[in-house]
């Protein structure tokens, strides 16, 4: 393709002549003849030292800031250049799939994005998700290593999707990925919103940015006259819907104070709960198959996304019924000798973990007991938060490790432990602590194992130094009742 097509697609003023484009990337070692080279400012590397590296192995154009010296390619220069490479690249990626949604919020985008997926899928649209989990289509889940990919990355993903003849996709806008602009270009036509609480403030300066960062979706991602679907109980709520309006999107409500679904109560079940809502002045019981508050909320803000993408009311709301697990969110991983049901979620935030202890303390009759702690190189300040919340809400709290990364894990598990009343475990070692909570549930108790959910290892140091050890929180929780069992 050439360039000063791409720029003309993009609305984009050419920067110099015309040459011929063979792919986009943002690492100077992806860099083939015909690359355009995104050289941006990072956390730990400045890419416009990769610059004449990048021209060396062929870049023919390269977007980075004005003040970048760029010799031997076209220099496109703006002061954002992580935004201005997202709209050259995006035409170069078409055709993506069309009708693209993203959710953004601290908990609930993995959830929701999967559960929009299902809701399509069962609606007979070819859809898929990107998020967390990777990119899932009815087929299977590739892992992209990251919740939001680089834009680079998600370009060539979705074109791929198209390609293989999915028409829609729900991804995962993380508040790092709205703000390196690493998701932009395609048309987005919804966003929803799910919930801020404390997470990332190692990243955001305070919870305020870290609003900013997420509303990034609203203020400008979604296209002009595109939807804001909005979970109406958080306490950012309505400001969210401030933005969406001051935007001019079409804002749609879900929740107990939702205007569009309104959720009028909630009964849990054996292995659900059953939901009475109201839509278009009407009102409807809905099964779900999920339990838990959370599970309910990211289920109804998926419904809105697939209504105001045009989906048919009966179907969605018949598929909600027929939604599965979403992997570790609240997932079944074993049943104990001694009857006791062992959960796996990832709740890795104080209002996750609230959320994860609430949406099992209906089904529990003896004791909760979780097993839980906190990730190292992250944000600090919700560590005794979450102790707080384990130590208030469970019957037994077991503090473990966490992917402690860089950092020493019995410093991350004294933090941790501060926020605690007496009476807490501290076991370091993740397996002898499910084991633990294993081995100490007895009838009637109920074991939840936060933190991990899906991840498959346990990532120990930093750097050159960096080892993923395999570990799998349901593996794990499934040899222990096991063995426990002989
Ligand atoms: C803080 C953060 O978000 N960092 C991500 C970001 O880094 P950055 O832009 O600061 O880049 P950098 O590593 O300093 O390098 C600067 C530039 O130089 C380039 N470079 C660098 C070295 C080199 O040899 N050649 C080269 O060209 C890089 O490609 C980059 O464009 O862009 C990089 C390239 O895509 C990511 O690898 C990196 O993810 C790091 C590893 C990470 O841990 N990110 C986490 C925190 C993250 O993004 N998490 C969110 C989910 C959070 C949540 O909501 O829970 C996510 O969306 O996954
Ligand atoms: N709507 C919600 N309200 C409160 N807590 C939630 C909600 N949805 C999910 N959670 C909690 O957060 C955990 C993570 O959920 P999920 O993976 O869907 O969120 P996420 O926003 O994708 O997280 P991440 O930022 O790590 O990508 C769940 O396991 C659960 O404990
Ligand atoms: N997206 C989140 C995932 C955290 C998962 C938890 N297991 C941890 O390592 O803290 C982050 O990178 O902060
Ligand atoms: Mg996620």
């Amino acid at each position: 393709m050439k360039l000063n097509a791409l720029c003309a697609a993009a609305g984009i003023a050419p920067a110099g002549a015309d040459a011929n484009v063979t792919g986009f990337a943002i690492d100077h070692r992806k860099v083939a003849p015909g690359t355009v080279f995104g050289a941006f400012r990072g956390a730990r590397f400045n890419g416009e030292d990769y610059i004449a590296a990048a021209v060396k192995a062929g870049a023919v154009a390269v977007v980075a800031h004005p003040d970048a010296v760029v010799e031997g390619a076209i220099h496109f220069a703006d002061a954002e250049p992580r935004r201005l490479f997202a709209r050259l690249a995006a035409p170069f990626f078409a055709p993506v799939p069309e009708t693209l949604v993203a959710v953004t919020g601290t908990n609930g985008k993995t959830s929701t994005v999967e559960l929009v997926r299902q809701i399509w899928r069962m609606a007979g649209q070819r859809a898929a998700s990107i998020g967390t989990l990777g990119v899932t289509t009815s087929d299977e889940t590739v892992s992209t290593g990251l919740t939001t990919p680089d834009i680079a990355t998600f370009l060539a993903n979705l074109s791929g999707l198209a390609r293989e003849g999915v028409t829609h996709v729900a991804y995962e806008a993380s508040s790092h990925g709205l703000s390196q602009f690493r998701s932009e270009g395609p048309r987005v036509v919804a966003g929803a919103f799910t919930n801020l609480s404390r997470d990332h403030l190692d990243y955001h300066a305070t919870m305020d940015e870290y609003f900013t960062a997420k509303m990034r979706l609203f203020d400008e991602v979604v296209i002009d006259g595109g939807s804001a679907v909005v979970w109406a109980d958080d306490a950012w709520s309505d400001k969210a819907i401030a933005h969406a309006k001051a935007r001019g999107l079409k804002v749609f409500t879900v929740g107990a104070k939702g205007a569009d679904i309104r959720l009028v109560s909630r009964t849990p079940t054996g292995l659900g709960q059953k939901l009475e809502i109201e839509y278009l002045g009407k009102a409807r019981l809905i099964d779900l198959p999920l339990i838990g508050a959370y599970q309910s909320a990211n289920a109804l803000v998926a419904a809105g996304l697939v209504l105001v993408c045009g989906g048919d009311e009966h179907l969605t709301f018949d598929a909600m019924k027929r939604l599965v697990t979403v992997r570790g969110r609240i997932e079944r991983a074993a049943i104990t000798p001694s009857g006791a049901p062992v959960y796996v979620d990832y709740a890795h935030t104080p209002d996750a973990l609230e959320a994860a202890i609430a949406a099992l303390r209906p089904h529990v009759t003896g004791k909760l007991i979780t097993v839980f702690g906190a990730g190292g190189d992250r944000d600090q300040g919700k560590r005794p938060e979450m102790g707080r919340v384990a130590s208030e809400g469970a019957d037994l709290a077991i503090v473990t490790d966490d992917n402690p990364r860089g950092e020493d894990p019995a410093a991350i598990r004294a933090m941790v432990l501060a926020g605690m009343a007496a009476g807490a475990r501290e076991v370091g070692d993740r397996r002898e602590a499910i084991r633990l909570a294993v081995a100490e549930a007895g009838a009637g108790d109920v074991v939840l194992i936060a933190g991990k959910g899906h991840e498959q290892g346990q990532i120990i140091g930093s750097g050159d130094n960096m080892r993923v050890l395999p570990f799998d929180d349901v593996t794990v929780a499934r040899e222990m009742a096991g063995s426990l069992g002989r």
